[in-house]
């Protein structure tokens, strides 16, 4: 049986665990936290992130690094995007050798700009052709309780996108392959920050139509960074670009989208972060995906106001106002 390891035990990282574990594979999870991994190997639950949902026998957790991606083919990292160059540089050493390495993470890198992958480049030496990434409208509870869903799986290397296909493909998950791993990266990050935009808007009670107009103009300006920065703009009308938009636009499991509906009603960044207990990857990811774009002379207006209402500088109400009050244009999906 394949051997494959992921860290950590978060939402999603879980998920992904008894996905692959579905699919035929021993899937050990590493946590920080002992009563986790007690309560994932004595009754098959993770109690902190995924209450109630039942976990297949062949996802076991460990609180030891060392013990979880030994003799894994796959190690797949599923942490706080800000997180990863720290994390990664302990883990470095612990990677077996010809391991393939898989991003779960939709963030990009505070001070350098990288995305996941790269940074994973970056800190192990592990060619881009061994770095693969998965995203698409994966909500992980869904995923979790075997709701059907797809995704993409991306890597330069598409013989390595076939091989983790293989190992995540089960009968209510169906991962897609592509080659294009900017793209999948950026759809999955900028994402985040759309939906942070349409929370704020849910909050402030603005309207479906200002939330299909946030999701449309937040796709384009994905795409414009996308084509900046050497994407296929096509991958933004698949599952790593609109699909995950409108699944992380329009649920309330999202956690993007509902701390901008805290935002939104009127709660403070910090109550809005008080209550919030998982991972919001926009709220850190939303300055980096504009500096990405000011270095690229790209425009993207609504990532600018997210990040002002982030910042303090622009009120919720300002930041609408701004949006509406751009010069009139004509409509451009990318360019
Ligand atoms: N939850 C979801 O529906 C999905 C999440 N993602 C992405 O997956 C990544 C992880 O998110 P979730 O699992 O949802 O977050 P989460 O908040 O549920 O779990 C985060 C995990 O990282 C660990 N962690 C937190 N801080 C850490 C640190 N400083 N060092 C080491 N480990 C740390 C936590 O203990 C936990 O195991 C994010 O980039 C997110 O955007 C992608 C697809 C779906
Ligand atoms: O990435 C996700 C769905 O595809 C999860 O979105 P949130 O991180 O906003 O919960």
């Amino acid at each position: 049986m394949t051997r494959l390891a992921v860290l950590s035990a978060g939402s999603w990282g879980t998920s992904m665990g008894a996905v692959l574990a579905d699919a035929g594979s021993q899937v050990a999870l590493h946590t920080r936290r002992p009563e986790l991994a007690e309560a994932i190997n004595s009754r098959h639950e993770n109690p902190r992130y995924l209450p109630g949902v039942s976990l297949p026998e062949q996802v076991t957790a460990t609180t030891d690094e060392s013990e979880a991606v030994c003799g894994a083919e796959v190690v797949l990292v599923s942490i706080p995007a800000q997180t990863l160059r720290a994390n990664l540089t302990r883990w470095t050493p612990l990677i077996p050798e010809d391991a393939i390495v898989v991003s779960l993470m939709k963030g990009i890198e505070s001070g350098t700009g990288m995305r996941m992958s790269q940074v994973i480049t970056d800190v192990t030496g592990i060619p881009c052709d061994r770095v693969a990434v998965l995203s698409g409208p994966n909500l992980a509870r869904e995923v979790a309780v075997r709701q059907p869903a797809a995704s993409a799986i991306a890597c330069t290397s598409s013989a390595v996108a076939t091989r983790l296909q293989a190992l995540a493909q089960t009968p209510y998950f169906r991962p897609y392959t592509t080659t294009d791993v900017i793209g999948c990266e950026l759809g999955g990050a900028v994402k985040n920050v759309i939906a942070l935009a349409v929370g704020l808007s849910a909050g402030m009670r603005l309207g479906d139509n200002a939330r299909a107009v946030l999701i449309t103009r937040g796709l384009a300006e994905t795409a414009r960074l996308g084509l900046a920065l050497g994407a296929d703009p096509l991958t933004f009308s698949g599952l790593a670009g609109v699909g995950d938009l409108m699944a992380t636009c329009s649920s309330p499991l999202s956690r993007n989208r509902t701390f901008g509906e805290h935002l939104g009603r009127g709660l403070t960044l910090a109550q809005a972060t008080a209550a919030t207990s998982q991972t919001a990857e926009g709220v850190k990811s939303a300055e980096s995906v504009l500096r990405l774009a000011r270095r690229h002379g790209v425009d993207m207006p609504i990532t600018e106001v997210v990040v002002g209402v982030l910042h303090g500088r622009l009120t919720t109400g300002q930041a609408a106002t701004r949006l509406m009050e751009r010069p009139p244009g004509a409509e451009r999906y990318a360019a």
